[in-house]
């Protein structure tokens, strides 16, 4: 078992790990908040999967439960989805003295979240992410966010969690597509700041394996997240590198209709691209993007650019979130473990295809 602490600026948790914790989530929510009504928010596959033994464990503490399944998927992180939960909590009964539960991967973290920091402007929730991604990134940070047609994420907001609750036995039943893709953010932190972590996620030898590794695993990419966001709650400087491989690798999301490519797939794409181009730039150690790129193909992860027009992609690219109205925002890497930013003028835009 272990506790690690997030001192934000605007908030302070805990994110406890531990295997088998589901079924004592109940009882430690109970030692921490006044049990009641609570909602929990997941999508229909986790529902399935793990429905019962959450109600279960949260009736045993003493908890009243109403559960809301998402269709599993990016497509739910839209804005008619968000309406329709919406509607779902005020119909279960939900007030800002409820506890509402993120239970599932990213997509129903970023979209619950989202809907528990504007609901009645703002309820308290609690994260329990049940992907490998959700448990090393996007549980922790309060990012939160849905997707526009746009692009990706241009709606949300910043709103930490009371609490995350991370049980790594939960990842024996995630497809290995879905395992890969957590790999893929696990090895952008190591790109920006752990080498070690980098050789670590080398030896990860399948899915079957990485119960040996996972918590080592976990609290490494925990770690760094966490120091990152404690520095910059709000995105405007440190916390940029955890970008590291999403500006190639949000414009392939939407260029592809958040269709063809997973976050972690694009993200991988991204990360070798960048790194590739950086190298061309001289602001990168040769060889670099050839250590990404053994990674990725070792996980079969992919690293090769999709055919795209070129125009809409740079379009994309545009709309990045980290840009200034003359300067786009890059997230770039000396060598593994080593991120930096570097602003370049917008006129520029077209190198980095
Ligand atoms: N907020 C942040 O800081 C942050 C960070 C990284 C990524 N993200 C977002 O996260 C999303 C991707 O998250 P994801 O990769 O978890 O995808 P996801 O939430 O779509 O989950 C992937 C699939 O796994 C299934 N699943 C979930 N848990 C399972 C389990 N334990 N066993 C079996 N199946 C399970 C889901 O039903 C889904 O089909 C993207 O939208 C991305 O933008 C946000
Ligand atoms: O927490 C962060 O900060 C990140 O950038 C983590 C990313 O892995 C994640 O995909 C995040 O949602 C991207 O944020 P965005 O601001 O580029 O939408
Ligand atoms: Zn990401």
């Amino acid at each position: 078992m272990a506790v690690l602490d997030v001192n934000a600026a605007s908030k302070k948790y805990s994110i406890q790990v531990e295997k088998g914790l589901l079924d004592r989530l109940g009882a430690l929510l109970a030692a921490k908040f006044r049990p009641g009504s609570t909602v929990v928010v997941t999508d229909s596959n986790v529902e399935e999967l793990y429905g019962e033994r959450i109600r279960n464990s949260l009736e045993s503490g003493g908890w009243q439960v109403s559960l809301i399944a998402v269709r599993p998927g990016e497509k739910s992180k839209s804005a008619e989805t968000l309406l329709r939960l919406y509607e779902a909590l005020i119909e279960a009964g939900m007030t800002r003295s409820n506890l509402l539960i993120a239970f599932g991967g990213g997509v129903v973290g970023d979209l619950a979240g989202f809907a528990a920091s504007t609901l009645y402007r703002g309820i308290p929730y609690i994260q329990v992410p049940t992907t490998l991604l959700a448990q090393i990134d996007s549980s922790i940070g309060g990012k939160t966010a849905i997707d526009l047609p746009q692009g990706k994420n241009l709606v949300g907001s910043f709103y930490h969690p009371e609490a995350v609750y991370i049980d790594p036995e939960l990842l024996k039943t995630l497809q290995p597509k879905f395992f890969r893709d957590g790999l893929s953010e696990a090895i952008k932190s190591a790109c920006i700041r752990n080498e070690e972590l980098f050789e670590l996620i080398a030896e990860v030898q399948g899915q079957e394996d990485f119960a040996v590794l996972s918590e080592k695993i976990i609290l490494a990419c925990l770690t760094i997240k966490r120091d990152i966001v404690e520095r910059d709650e709000r995105d405007t400087g440190d916390r940029l590198l955890l970008n590291f491989g999403h500006t190639l690798g949000h414009a392939v999301e939407k260029y592809f209709g958040f269709e063809s490519f997973s976050h972690g797939e694009a993200v991988a794409i991204g990360m070798y691209n960048i790194t590739l181009k950086s190298e061309q730039w001289g602001l990168t150690a040769k060889g670099t993007a050839e250590r990404i790129k053994s990674l990725l193909v070792k996980h079969q992860l992919p690293y090769e650019m999709p055919l795209m027009d070129k125009e809409i992609v740079l379009k994309a690219i545009g709309v990045d979130k980290k840009n200034t109205d003359k300067k786009l925002r890059l997230c770039l890497i000396r060598s593994i473990g080593e991120g930096f930013i570097r602003d370049c003028d917008k006129e520029r835009i077209g190198d980095l295809l």
